[in-house]
């Protein structure tokens, strides 16, 4: 026997909010956070994947949770002085972390296996080092930007063979994920500056890697447990297309559903805002838009869209193998000199009592085009390939077939198109402040868009704090100005120290 009326139906879920926050990376988290802080509730963050972290991706390997993505807190805490975001989280959250001794635990290998170049290796960092005061010098005159590659030839320390090579490599590429060439020289120096240098500003000069089995993500996934509630999380929902105007913004997801939003706040990737995977609609909502709104929002897509290709989205890729046991090297880091420049040239043992004794795995790391040409090869040739390269740097040694090989290919992955942002020469300031800028109601925050610490994970935590401050200072009725941009970039001005 039913007494009472029938249960109503469950209500669809509101398509409605006052922000949508496109992407659940760490700066997407750090953006609900600072919306929620300041009062703002009614958001939901808008994900493709079924959970939050975005490039904080682990897998399986060796029965053991590796990082296909970030794996270090790069920059930590001096005393007192300015904490590394990421490292405050990490420690809130109980992750469990390692010192990676990158420059004094290291082994060198050449074509004819294991020789001994750490000179060369230790006047590569000191060269580093000059370049970085070099390009400090500019900026205090007030001087034009210039590529890393012609500033160490100014420097008179450009790499004249193999050793050489792999060394500036590993100072240089395999931080930017770009050689030299293709970076700026006071962008490259200030990011390494404002992150590791604390006479600048920078946390540390200390490098701790997760060697947390819950994975690194687990510190922005327990932090969005705090306040994030279940129907504010929409997984599963690729963003299509993005329709912005002055009054608001809509997004369709592939499913064809679609999502109204008063503001929206996309995080997507560089590489994704750069290809067609997503397709931003300036929409005209009525007729009293009409003349001068469209000028407004053709110079308007303008600036974005150069701001938007001219930053780069480089790549970064960690290659995995697991042996039976290990036979490598002692040390945590090892350079492999080719006399190709890139070719598989940093090495890193996990098999090492300081990060996963006994896993049997040990990972090698190319960046930039070398990644994006293998992306394009199938498993078993770049396995190939990498085994020559183990062979060759154990002579002496007869090296087994991997049990196990894996290499995520994040410069095809529509969800990022690349690792992380790299700064070339021609990208200048101004550009910056207008890859950060607002179009109408459609904010952007991420990595790319933080002029200090572009590439790295606290660009992102940063980045999703102070765009989503600028969105809660409007939203809860204060200033709502258009973000700093320059309609057009006429001359390149100094870098600027903001
Ligand atoms: C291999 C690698 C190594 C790295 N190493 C380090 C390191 O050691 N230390 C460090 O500090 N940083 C490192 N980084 C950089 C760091 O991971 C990034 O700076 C940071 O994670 C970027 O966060 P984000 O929130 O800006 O973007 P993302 O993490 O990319 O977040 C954006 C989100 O949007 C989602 N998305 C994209 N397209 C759509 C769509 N169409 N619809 C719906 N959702 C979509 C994505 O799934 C993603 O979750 C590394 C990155 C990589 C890939």
């Amino acid at each position: 026997i039913t007494t009472g009326p029938p249960k109503p139906p469950p209500q669809p879920a509101s398509t409605h909010h006052k922000v949508l926050i496109l992407g659940g990376g760490v700066a997407g988290v750090i953006a609900a956070r600072t919306l929620h802080e300041r009062g703002i509730d009614d958001f939901v963050v808008v994900e493709a994947r079924n959970e939050l972290g975005g490039r904080m991706q682990t897998a399986t390997f060796a029965n053991r949770t590796i990082e296909q993505g970030p794996n270090w807190i790069q920059g930590t805490q001096d005393g007192k002085g300015p904490a590394n975001p990421i490292f405050t989280l990490a420690k809130k959250h109980g992750l469990k972390t390692q010192f990676n001794d990158w420059f004094g635990s290291v082994s060198t290998f050449d074509a004819s296996g294991a020789v001994d170049f750490l000179d060369v290796f230790n006047q590569s960092g000191d060269d580093f080092d000059s370049l970085t005061v070099a390009a400090g010098a500019r900026v205090d005159q007030n001087l034009v930007d210039l590529s890393a590659r012609t500033g160490y030839a100014l420097i008179k320390a450009n790499a004249k063979n193999p050793h050489a090579s792999a060394s500036e490599y590993y100072q240089f590429d395999w931080e930017y994920a770009q050689t030299p060439e293709e970076s700026s020289l006071i962008a490259s120096s200030w990011g390494n500056n404002f992150t590791y240098d604390t006479d600048q500003g920078g946390f540390s000069d200390d490098n701790q890697m997760s060697i947390d089995q819950r994975g690194f993500k687990t510190l922005i996934q327990l932090e969005a447990d705090e306040f994030l509630k279940p129907q504010q999380r929409l997984f599963g929902s690729t963003v299509k297309t993005i329709s912005y105007s002055k009054t608001g913004v809509t997004v369709t997801l592939k499913n064809g559903d679609t999502l109204t939003g008063d503001y929206a706040l996309c995080t997507f990737s560089l590489g994704v805002l750069q290809n067609d995977d997503v397709s931003f609609k300036p929409s005209l909502p009525g007729i009293f838009y009409a003349h001068i709104w469209l000028i407004d929002v053709k110079a308007k897509l303008d600036f974005k869209q150069e701001a938007i290709q001219s930053m780069v989205m480089a790549t970064y890729t960690k290659i995995f193998l697991q042996f039976p046991k290990k036979f490598w090297f002692d040390t945590e880091m090892a350079i492999f000199a080719d006399s190709e420049r890139g070719r598989y040239p940093v090495w890193q043992s996990l098999d090492h009592e300081n990060f996963l004794p006994g896993s049997g795995i040990v990972f090698v790391t190319v960046t930039g085009d070398y990644s994006v040409r293998i992306e394009a090869l199938p498993d078993s040739q770049v396995q190939q390939e990498v085994m020559g390269v183990v062979r060759t740097m154990f002579p002496n040694v007869t090296v087994p077939e991997p049990i196990d090989f894996f290499f995520p290919r994040w410069h095809s992955n529509p969800l990022f198109r690349g690792s992380y942002s790299n700064w070339p020469a021609a990208f200048t300031s101004q550009h910056l402040d207008n890859l950060r800028a607002n179009v109408g109601r459609l904010y952007f925050a991420g990595e790319a868009t933080s002029r200090k610490c572009f590439g790295f994970l606290h660009g992102a935590y940063f980045e999703g704090l102070d765009i989503a401050t600028v969105m809660a200072d409007c939203i809860k009725g204060g200033s709502c100005a258009d973000m700093e941009h320059f309609t057009q970039i006429n001359n390149v001005l100094p870098y600027e120290n903001n």
